[in-house]
């Protein structure tokens, strides 16, 4: 690596989707960020946005089949403003891996070995690791010199006691098949918690904090003093929260049940429960705003809406509950992610009635649209409730460049 070499790639590939930004980590400046989405169908998307480095904003659609041609089509639109793959200033690739099983608790650079690793725990993030995989193997092929960077979602819930990791099945069975709670999202609940207590004016170590990442995947996590001591998300993605496409918890023997009555295979139980369940499976929409705009507009349909919406606060409501009482003194509550950022709605409904725990919602403060991290709360409240936009990419970027320069 040449000293002039200060810049970090960053590539978030999710299951249908790549988010990626190209960062200067000297001036701190996004020289272009993007996005491919609906990747194999045939209105994929890709928008890339190179304004920083003084290129102008382009959008095209049409099919984009798979995670390999998104990237290359990212790389083409990256080269086109001079800011390819190629570049001497490249000082690394980072790229975004979701379940890193126990074996990685911290930012990891990419060898073949690594590579296995990530490829053995398919099977517990068939969503998102094989996505993953295509997008190291894509960017190794494009640049074989260039350091790459696994920065693992898991990480940042290593640190769970064993009694909030362990389920309470057979030891030697799930020691056998490593069945535990990994959690994911670690990097954006690391990022908000560090960000939540900056805004209240504190170091990290002196806050507990409840953060809520509600994007198409959503987890809560409780954050005592910096470290992650409880999350909702388990062996897989999929427990948890009510999630766009994903019914997070549910009685296990709905799985049995659904073998033994319904008929159903395990992996037609495996698309239920993943991709066609959640708000989409209880009523059709699994987005956010789709799912208020037909509330509002009422009638039968927007009743429908309404109880989906109904069932993904009232899931919601528990978990801040039940960390409330994991972390015995709360400081904040931190919305992030596409819906917590951008939902006024599921803010007010999710800390409703809370007031006995300390919670409250200012509805002026709350109905404010910004892209900067803000209190909601009104300045009485014993909890401080925030709005904290998340930036997995910058954390991604900064720690790469942090394991590149070491
Ligand atoms: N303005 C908005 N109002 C309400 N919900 C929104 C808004 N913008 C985005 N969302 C929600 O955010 C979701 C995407 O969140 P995001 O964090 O980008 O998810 P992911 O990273 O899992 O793809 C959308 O599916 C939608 O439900
Ligand atoms: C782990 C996970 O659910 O990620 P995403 O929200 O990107 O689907
Ligand atoms: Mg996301």
């Amino acid at each position: 690596m040449t000293a002039n070499a200060t810049r970090v790639l960053v590539l978030n590939s999710g299951s249908s989707s790549v988010k990626y930004q190209l960062l200067d980590m000297r001036s701190g400046a996004r020289l272009a960020t993007g996005l491919v989405e609906r990747i194999g169908e045939e209105t994929s998307r890709l928008v890339h946005n190179p304004s920083a480095a003084g290129g102008e904003r382009r959008e095209a659609e049409g099919a984009i089949p798979d995670h390999e041609a998104a990237l290359k089509a990212v790389a083409a639109e990256l080269a086109a403003d001079g800011l390819g793959l190629g570049s001497p200033e490249l000082a690394a690739i980072g790229h975004r891996v979701v379940h890193g099983g126990l074996k990685f608790s911290a930012p990891t650079v990419i060898d073949e070995a690594v590579l296995k690793e990530i490829e053995r725990l398919v099977p517990v993030a068939p969503l998102h690791n094989p996505a993953n995989i295509t997008g190291i193997r894509t960017a190794q092929a494009l640049r074989p010199d260039l350091p790459q960077v696994a920065v693992f979602d898991t990480a940042f819930h290593t640190t769970m006691p064993e009694y909030a990791a362990r389920y309470a099945i057979d030891v030697a069975t799930a020691d056998a098949h490593r069945i535990r709670r990994y959690g994911f999202h670690g990097t954006s609940h690391a990022y908000v918690s560090r960000r939540t207590a900056q805004l209240l004016g504190k170091a990290p170590q002196d806050v507990n904090v409840i953060v809520l990442h509600l994007g198409n995947g959503a987890s809560a996590s409780a954050v005592q003093g910096g470290r992650c001591v409880d999350t909702s998300m388990g062996l897989t993605p999929l427990e948890g929260l009510v999630m766009g496409t994903r019914s997070g918890d549910i009685d296990p023997a709905v799985t049995f049940h659904l073998k033994r009555v319904a008929g159903m295979s395990t992996d037609e139980i495996d698309e239920l429960l993943n991709k066609k369940s959640g708000l989409l499976g209880l009523c059709g929409d699994n987005d956010m705003r789709e799912i208020r705009r037909r509330i509002d507009a009422g009638g039968e349909d927007g009743a429908r809406a309404a109880l989906a919406f109904d069932i993904y606060i009232h899931r919601l409501k528990k978990y801040i509950g039940a960390y409330t009482a994991v972390l015995g003194r709360v400081d904040a509550v931190a919305f992030t992610a596409g819906v917590g950022e951008n939902a006024a709605p599921v803010r007010a409904a999710a800390i409703a009635g809370l007031e006995g725990l300390g919670m409250s919602v200012d509805a002026s403060l709350n109905a404010v649209r910004s892209d900067e991290a803000r209190l909601i709360s009104p300045e009485y409240a014993r909890v401080a409730v925030a709005v904290v936009p998340t930036d997995e990419e910058l954390e991604i970027a900064q720690q790469t460049y942090a394991l590149v320069n070491a």
